[in-house]
C-alpha cells in the first residue's frame, strides 16, 4: 500500500482537465492531492480578471485543492497573477516551464524559457523581493533542448522557496516522444534542494511503485494521460478498489456539469469528444468507435453511441 504522504497529483491538460473535469472525477472517484489548471498565458488573460474565468471559479474548484498555472517570463504579469489567484482564494501558483507548443517556446515562454536562466531569475528575483503571499511552484521540463539546461534551472531555483518542483524528464524538443529520461531525473532531484513530485508517462500501478521504488526521496506523482485514458488509476495505484467500473458515472457527472455551463449541446459536444478521446485509444475496436463518435453530433444519436460504448468497454 502506499504511503499516504507520497501525494498523488492530476496533471494539468489543456482542453482536457477543465474544471468540469476536474470536479467531476473527484465527486467519482474521490479527492486527488492537488489539481492543476492548464495554464494561463498573459495577454489573452492580462485583460479580464481571473475571477470570471469558469476554470478557477468556486463552482468548479470548491474543496479541491486547485492550482491555478500560468506560463510567463514577465515579473509584473506573475505578480499581478498571483494577487488576482489570492484575491479568489487561491494559496498557491504553478509556473509552467515545459509546454512545447511552438507559439509559446518561441516567445521564451513555458517549455522556451528553459533556454534562458537570465528570465527565470529576473522574474523570481522580482516575485520574491515583492514578498507576495502567494506559494509558487514549478513544473518543468529537463530542457528546452539540452538535458544541461535542467540543471542550470534547477541551480537557479535553489536560490528561491518555492513550494514544490514538478519535473517531467524529457526535453521540450521531444514533445511527447521517446521516453522520460529518468536517470536525468534522479541526477536534477539530488541537484535540486525542493521538494520534487515526478511527471511522466506513469500509466499503471507497476510504473508508479517502480518510480517511488527508485526515487524513494521525492514527495509525490502527477499522472496526466494515464489518469485521462484510466481515471481511476491514482486510487488502484493507493489500492482502491471500484466494485464495478464507474468511467460510466463519471461521464454522466461531467455531462451534467457541461450541460448545465453552455446550455448549447453544440460546445458541450467538444468536451465530450475530448472526455472520451483517451480512454478509447486502448485497442482497435476502441479507436473505431472513437472515429465514429464525430458523426454522432446531435444528442439523441450521442446517446445511442453512447450504449455502443457500453457494451464494448463493461
Ligand atoms: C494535450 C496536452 C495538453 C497539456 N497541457 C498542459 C498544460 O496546460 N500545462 C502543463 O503544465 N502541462 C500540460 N501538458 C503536459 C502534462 O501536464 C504532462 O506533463 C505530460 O503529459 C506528461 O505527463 P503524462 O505522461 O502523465 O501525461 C499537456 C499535455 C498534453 C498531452
Amino acid at each position: 500500500m502506499l504511503d499516504d504522504a507520497m501525494k498523488i497529483y492530476m496533471a494539468p491538460l489543456q482542453s482536457y482537465t477543465t474544471g468540469f473535469y476536474r470536479l467531476a472525477h473527484a465527486r467519482t472517484y474521490g479527492k486527488m492531492d492537488k489539481y492543476f489548471t492548464p495554464f494561463f498565458e498573459e495577454n489573452k488573460e492580462g485583460t479580464k480578471g481571473l475571477d470570471l474565468y469558469p476554470e478557477l471559479s468556486e463552482k468548479y474548484n470548491k474543496d479541491l485543492h486547485c492550482i491555478p498555472q500560468v506560463a510567463t517570463n514577465q515579473a509584473d504579469f506573475l505578480i499581478n497573477f498571483a494577487r488576482q489567484a489570492k484575491e479568489i482564494d487561491y494559496q498557491e501558483i504553478n509556473i509552467n516551464m515545459g509546454c512545447p507548443f511552438p507559439m509559446l517556446v518561441k516567445r521564451q515562454r513555458g517549455g522556451g524559457i528553459l533556454k534562458h536562466p537570465e528570465l527565470i531569475q529576473e522574474m523570481l528575483e522580482s516575485y520574491f523581493t515583492q514578498g507576495i503571499d502567494v506559494k509558487v511552484s514549478v513544473k518543468m521540463r529537463m530542457g528546452t533542448d539540452s538535458p544541461e539546461q535542467g540543471k542550470s534551472i534547477v541551480k537557479i531555483l535553489n536560490n528561491y522557496p518555492l513550494e514544490e518542483l514538478i519535473i517531467h524528464p524529457r526535453l521540450v524538443t521531444q514533445k511527447y516522444n521517446g521516453q522520460p529520461d529518468w536517470q536525468a531525473f534522479g541526477e536534477l532531484c539530488e541537484l535540486s534542494h525542493h521538494k520534487i513530485i515526478a511527471n511522466g508517462d506513469i500509466t499503471s500501478k507497476d510504473t508508479a511503485n517502480t518510480i517511488i521504488e527508485n526515487f524513494p526521496g521525492i514527495n509525490g506523482i502527477m499522472i496526466g494521460r494515464g489518469l485521462l485514458i484510466q481515471p481511476e488509476l491514482p486510487f488502484a495505484i493507493r489500492g482502491i478498489q471500484y466494485d464495478q467500473p464507474i468511467l460510466f458515472d463519471f461521464h454522466d457527472h461531467y455531462f451534467r456539469l457541461i450541460l448545465q455551463y453552455y446550455q448549447d449541446w453544440n460546445r458541450s459536444f467538444n468536451f465530450l469528444q475530448n472526455f472520451w478521446h483517451y480512454p478509447l485509444q486502448t485497442s482497435q475496436n476502441l479507436k473505431r468507435l472513437y472515429r465514429q463518435l464525430k458523426k454522432h453530433n446531435k444528442p439523441d444519436s450521442y446517446q445511442l453511441w453512447l450504449t455502443t460504448v457500453k457494451k464494448s468497454i463493461l
